[in-house]
């Protein structure tokens, strides 16, 4: 287990339909990182700087069709970029990112139907070339995502649309991954806690990370 040199900047994103147990593996996962030498952001989006999180505030409570819905997750994206992720890139952080652009393609593109292409405009538009380094994927039965969102909380805008719409989000994913294997990792989101902590722990160790 050699430690990680503090300049070696990364950009992990977690992704998932909602209840997937992202939020869940996080932290632990940063803590790991840190011990190993990294110095780690976390952050998320929506949001991840004040005008992105006032958008989250729009776009997870009141109502829009999905292209305005888009146009705001990609402009607090935007933000979020160029104030706190590439600057943390560029000084050798770690960058652990609660969702990212493959959200745009799995719930505007699967869950709302959006077209891929516009998508992918609005991709090149914001983000370049930027893409996480590592993707880890929670995949995860929408009805079993469901029953966990039940007993933890309130749902907002998302998570308030029925099976279908999450089994599309998760096609969406589905489709992402498969265009990109290098970046992704799925993760069986469907096994215990400690259980989706190994895999996430022996997907690091192959990466030496
Ligand atoms: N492997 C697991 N088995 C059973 N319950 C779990 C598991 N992982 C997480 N949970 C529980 O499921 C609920 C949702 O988990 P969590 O908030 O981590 O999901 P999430 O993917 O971050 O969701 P969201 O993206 O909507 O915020 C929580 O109550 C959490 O304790
Ligand atoms: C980045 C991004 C997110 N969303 C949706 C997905 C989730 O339902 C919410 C965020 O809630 P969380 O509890 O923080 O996971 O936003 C989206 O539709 N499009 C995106 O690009």
């Amino acid at each position: 287990m050699s430690p990680v040199a503090p300049t070696t900047a990364r950009f992990i994103s977690f992704e998932g339909i909602d209840g997937a147990g992202k939020s869940t593996h996080i932290e632990a996962l940063g803590e790991r990182l840190r011990q190993r030498g990294a110095d780690v952001v976390h952050t998320r989006e929506p949001g991840g700087t004040e005008l992105a999180e006032s958008l989250r505030e729009l776009i997870l409570h009141r109502s829009m069709d999905s292209l305005t819905e888009a146009l705001l997750v990609f402009a607090g994206r935007r933000d979020h970029l160029q104030r706190v992720i590439e600057p943390a890139l560029a000084t050798g952080k770690t960058v652990l990112c609660d969702r990212f652009t493959d959200a745009s393609f799995a719930y505007q593109g699967g869950g709302r139907g959006m077209d891929l292409a516009v998508l992918g405009t609005l991709e090149h538009w914001v983000q370049g070339t930027r893409q996480p380094d590592l993707t880890l994927w929670f995949d995860l039965d929408p009805a079993i995502a469901a029953q966990r969102r039940a007993a933890a909380r309130e749902a907002d805008r998302f998570e308030q649309q029925d099976l279908e719409f999450f089994t599309r989000v998760r096609a969406g994913y589905a489709a992402r991954a498969a265009s990109a294997p290098q970046r992704f990792a799925r993760i069986d989101a469907g096994l215990s806690v400690p259980e989706v902590a190994a895999q996430i722990h022996e997907l690091l160790e192959a990466r030496g990370w």
